[in-house]
């Protein structure tokens, strides 16, 4: 098969597209024509997947694209460009006329990610005039003359410039990690420059000076002088952002290869909680990721039980969700097992049962946590987003009722232990685990705990930015953004913040009343479109069975007829009237009308149908047990009455 997929970081070419994109292209190319049955190019696929990803943010400038000759239809165009040994790595020139066979540079499988990217620099800086790309800004350093007229004068942009010695890199990758970024501008100047660097007094290098848009500049004070550190500094700066896509006068992947769709995003707004994210989470996390346990015992148990009270008290949810969680936690807390096969909690979840008002969506949905490409954002995204409104709602409850419930659910311990048992990518458990060890016990209030996981999650994005797992369209950055809060930035220096700001800000934004539950699913429409479904699924089948087309339809109506239907009453139990939708605030909720009839036996509710249906049971079966006992009684009678006469 293929080494390489749609969801990775490069193009696919193939004799179809190759020629398009490298012909006239406003980027320069690097192309690798590999075959996928040669076991070298199957070890290096991870490597230059890598270094995709590494450098996708250079994409304007340059691209990395992918042809594989093994295909048979690619047979001819590989053998066009020359190519017979594999892998070949070829550079293509942007605005080539021509077509050419590209140029053979020293990329190849013996060398590092990091000299690869010298040789694209090398390659981009060599380039004449005309075939330099449109969105590549000039990679030559600047002259003292130059750096010296950009201090203290006002300026629509940020300038940062990069100080470095002549064969340092780092300040050219710095230029290409930031040519997407708006309202930044990335210059380097050679540490021969004793003006410069004495005027600004830089004593070491590499190192990087900053300009704000008001002409006041400073050294960026940065422990680490390296290229991602750099890189993801200048992003984060408030006002910087990547540029729309469609700004940028390049084409974008499914221009070029089809089958790497990008998603038409629903429209949400940025500065809104969406509930079907956190719904959606929580179903993945209860039917997905917890059901691949079997049976959950000892401290997995444990886990689980207190991952529940901790939810059940302090989800910010609908009510159905709300009364599922709590259920879920009676149940837990009134069942003396120590072991629990997960199949059980299972049924519960999906209510199996049947209890009234009892509903979590059984679908994902992602609204303000979907990717461009089904396989980013997502999960982990709620996931993050249910932890911060569980720190969130534990800190406002802790403001409410500051003497009460002291023995309140540690979120951040919960977290810290669902995390190391349940959650699926190991390696984020283990970067949250180093983390957590390093400072969460020194948390000491509920406020410290928001905190915390802020400043957490805010490493974790500075860590991974740029990574594999980065949506461009979401690209990584120190949240909240300038433009959320522009007042939980420091005032004069604009990389330190306000925590106090930061705090009232995550405050208001995982509040139930930033939570908009537009998109959320109810139990009817999900019903609804599971029968349309399975409607469908059983004419399929039927037009399937060649010769039975007339059969077919019937069948399927007949089918559907014998789908269990769900009570009228059942369905309005659960959604007891319009404001079905309120959420539990921290006061107690008002119980529904129709659950002011239900009886709760053992921690489950049963409603007035369970019931009735009970006592006609019931019933039934004392009325059948008393006729079958007279009847016996008269049959033994008559035996008796027969059995008793003397033979004659
Ligand atoms: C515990 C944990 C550890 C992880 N570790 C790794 C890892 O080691 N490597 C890896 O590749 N991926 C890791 N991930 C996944 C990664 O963090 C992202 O979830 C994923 O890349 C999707 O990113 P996203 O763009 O949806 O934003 P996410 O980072 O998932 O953030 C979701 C939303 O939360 C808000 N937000 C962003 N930053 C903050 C903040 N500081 N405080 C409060 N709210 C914020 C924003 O609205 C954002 O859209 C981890 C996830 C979790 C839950």
């Amino acid at each position: 098969g293929q080494l390489y997929s749609p969801s990775d970081p490069l193009y696919l070419l193939d004799e179809g597209s190759v020629r398009r994109a490298l012909s006239n292209s406003s980027s320069a190319w690097l192309v690798e024509f590999y075959s996928s049955w040669c076991g070298h190019c199957v070890n290096y696929a991870p490597i230059w997947r890598e270094l995709a990803a590494d450098v996708t943010g250079w994409d304007p400038a340059i691209k990395i694209g992918v042809v594989d000759c093994a295909e048979e239809k690619n047979y001819e165009t590989c053998k066009d460009y020359g190519i017979n040994s594999y892998p070949s790595f070829r550079f293509f020139q942007a605005f080539a006329k021509e077509f050419t066979q590209g140029e053979t540079r020293k990329a190849g499988t013996e060398q590092e990610i990091a000299v690869v990217r010298q040789i694209m620099i090398d390659f981009l800086q060599s380039s004449p005039p005309q075939h330099r790309p449109a969105a590549c800004p000039s990679l030559d350093p600047i002259s003292s003359e130059e750096v010296l007229s950009l201090l203290d004068k006002k300026s629509s942009h940020y300038t940062a410039i990069v100080f470095e010695s002549k064969d340092s890199y780092v300040g050219r990758e710095v230029i290409l990690d930031l040519i997407q970024y708006e309202n930044i501008l990335v210059r380097r100047v050679l540490n021969s420059d004793k003006a410069s660097l004495e005027k600004l007094g830089i004593s070491a290098t590499p190192s990087c000076y900053l300009i704000y848009p008001n002409g006041s500049h400073g050294l960026i004070n940065i422990a680490t002088p390296l290229r991602a550190t750099f890189s993801s500094h200048l992003k984060s700066l408030p006002g910087v952002k990547k540029r729309q896509i469609s700004q940028l006068e390049v084409p974008v992947k499914q221009k070029i290869e089809e089958k790497d769709e990008i998603r038409g995003l629903d429209k949400h707004d940025p500065s809104k909680l969406y509930m079907v994210d956190l719904e959606s989470g929580l179903h993945y996390l209860l039917r997905v990721e917890l059901a691949t346990h079997k049976m959950l015992e000892g401290e997995k148990l444990e886990t689980f039980k207190d991952f529940i009270a901790v939810t059940a008290q302090l989800f910010p949810g609908r009510q159905p969700v709300m009364k599922l969680l709590e259920t879920l936690h009676e149940w837990l807390v009134n069942l003396p097992l120590d072991k629990i096969p997960y199949d059980a909690i299972l049924d519960l979840v999906n209510n199996k049962m049947r209890i009234a008002g009892i509903y979590l969506p059984s679908r994902v949905k992602w609204v303000g946590c979907q990717g461009s490409r089904p396989e980013l954002r997502g999960y982990t995204c709620s996931l993050w987003k249910l932890f911060h409104s569980l720190t969130v709602q534990a800190a406002i409850r802790a403001e409410e009722f500051p003497k009460a419930d002291p023995s309140h659910p540690d979120v951040l311990k919960v977290m810290r232990r669902y995390i190391q048992h349940f959650f699926g990518c190991r390696e984020c458990a283990e970067h949250f685990e180093e983390m957590a060890k390093e400072s969460m016990d020194s948390v000491k209030s509920a406020n410290g705990a928001v905190l915390w996981l802020w400043q957490k999650h805010n490493v974790v994005n500075n860590r991974i930015a740029g990574a594999l797992s980065e949506d461009p369209q979401f690209p990584k950055v120190q949240w909240p953004t300038h433009d959320l809060c522009p007042l939980c930035r420091g005032e004069k220096e604009p990389h330190s913040w306000n925590e106090a700001e930061v705090l009232a800000f995550l405050k208001h934004f995982y509040s139930i009343d930033n939570a908009s539950e537009q998109f959320t699913m109810k139990e009817t429409d999900e019903k609804q479109a599971e029968n349309a479904e399975a409607e469908k699924k059983v004419e399929t089948l039927n037009k399937n069975q060649s010769g039975q087309d007339n059969n077919a339809v019937q069948d399927s109506k007949e089918a559907s007829q014998l789908k269990p239907e769900i009570p009228d009453k059942l369905v309005q139990n659960s959604h007891p009237g319009p404001r079905d939708n309120s959420r539990r605030g921290l006061e107690k909720v008002a119980v529904p009308e129709a659950d002011k009839h239900s009886i709760s036996f053992l921690g489950v509710g049963f409603s007035n149908i369970d019931m009735s249906l009970c006592v006609v049971l019931y019933v039934a079966s004392s009325l059948f047990l008393m006729i079958m006992y007279f009847f016996f009684r008269m049959r033994s009678r008559r035996w008796k009455v027969r059995y008793s006469r003397p033979y004659v």
